[in-house]
């Protein structure tokens, strides 16, 4: 049965190829690797928690009014039973909030990148979503220069195409299920995630799973303090498919944990708008499939279109 190997982050400044060789194995392997000793500052991590608990313990009218169906629901609150992962009819037994980029007010980018809605009634809110989401980018771009190894090109390849990147960072919340869920729905359904690659805090409180390639099902089980990264659609589209957007699914308690909430917090780094997702030279040579370009910004509009969050 495959186990995900935890990977020692300090192995990245002392042997960065020995660390890009590591992480490049486990995402061929699952698509999914665990990060201990990570460079995010707990007490960062710690005041996001805190801020979440009173976020989502709001009550429902005044969450709803942080919520932007005509965007996609890709800021702000998104309530429960918004997101259904692609080609499922039950929705998602969860509600989520979505921090994205601040801009400058001169960036281009604003066409396309809405601001991201202040919380109002939580004092910690903005500044303390706004810290995580520094600190979980300038982590996402150091691992992408490992990836940038590992595919043989230079290390500050991806740079230029993540420096103004579409991404967000997702509070979730699955409430406790004090009885049986309807028939059929799980906490999060078996899906893909869109973006580049995810970086996901607190799933210490079991449920996550990954499909693979042999095994079927596994658990992704990171202990306390560990960091999950996973592989998306657009950096297996840029790999021609070396490097898989694993399927996964969040599944629903024990009844022995089903009085407890679960909340997670997935950052999906996503590229700069206008970036053209194009297969990498060094995939095609390993036997990797092709598919057609596409800028980063009509491969996420077909994508949401297909998990139901935008109504075409
Ligand atoms: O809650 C989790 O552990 C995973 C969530 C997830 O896969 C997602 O929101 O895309
Ligand atoms: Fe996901």
């Amino acid at each position: 049965m495959t186990t995900i190997t935890p990977i020692d982050y300090s192995l990245w400044s002392r042997d960065p190829n020995a660390f890009a060789a590591a992480l490049g194995q486990s995402f061929v392997e699952t698509g999914f690797a665990i990060i201990d000793h990570h460079p995010v500052d707990q007490s960062v991590i710690d005041a996001v928690n805190a801020a979440a608990k009173d976020y989502f313990a709001l009550p429902e009218a005044a969450k709803k009014a942080y919520e932007d169906a005509d965007d996609g629901y890709q800021r702000g609150h998104s309530s429960f039973g918004v997101e259904n992962a692609k080609g499922r009819a039950v929705h998602d037994l969860k509600e989520f909030w979505h921090t994205g980029r601040a801009l400058d007010a001169a960036s281009p980018y604003r066409a396309i990148m809405k601001d991201t809605p202040s919380v109002t009634e939580v004092a910690s809110f903005d500044g303390a979503t706004r810290a995580l989401y520094h600190a979980l980018d300038d982590f996402g771009r150091n691992l992408m220069e490992a990836v940038a190894i590992y595919l043989e090109l230079d290390q500050n390849w991806w740079d230029s195409r993540v420096d103004n990147g579409n991404s967000i960072l997702r509070l979730l919340h699955y409430p406790p299920q004090m009885s049986p869920p309807p028939e059929g729905t799980v906490r999060a359904g078996a899906h893909e995630d869109i973006n580049l690659i995810t970086l996901l805090l607190g799933a210490e409180e079991a449920g996550l799973q990954a499909k693979h390639k042999v095994d079927g099902w596994i658990d992704v089980n990171p202990s306390q303090g560990s960091l999950v990264v996973n592989c998306g659609d657009m950096l297996q589209r840029f790999t021609a498919c070396i490097l898989p957007s694993t399927t996964h699914r969040v599944l629903n308690p024990t009844p022995e944990r089903a009085k407890f909430p679960r909340y997670s917090m997935p950052f999906f780094m996503h590229l700069n708008p206008d970036a053209v997702i194009k297969p990498i030279p060094s995939c095609l040579a390993r036997g990797g499939v092709a598919e057609p370009e596409i800028t980063a910004a009509d491969y996420l509009y077909e994508r949401l279109v297909e998990i139901g969050l935008i109504k075409p």
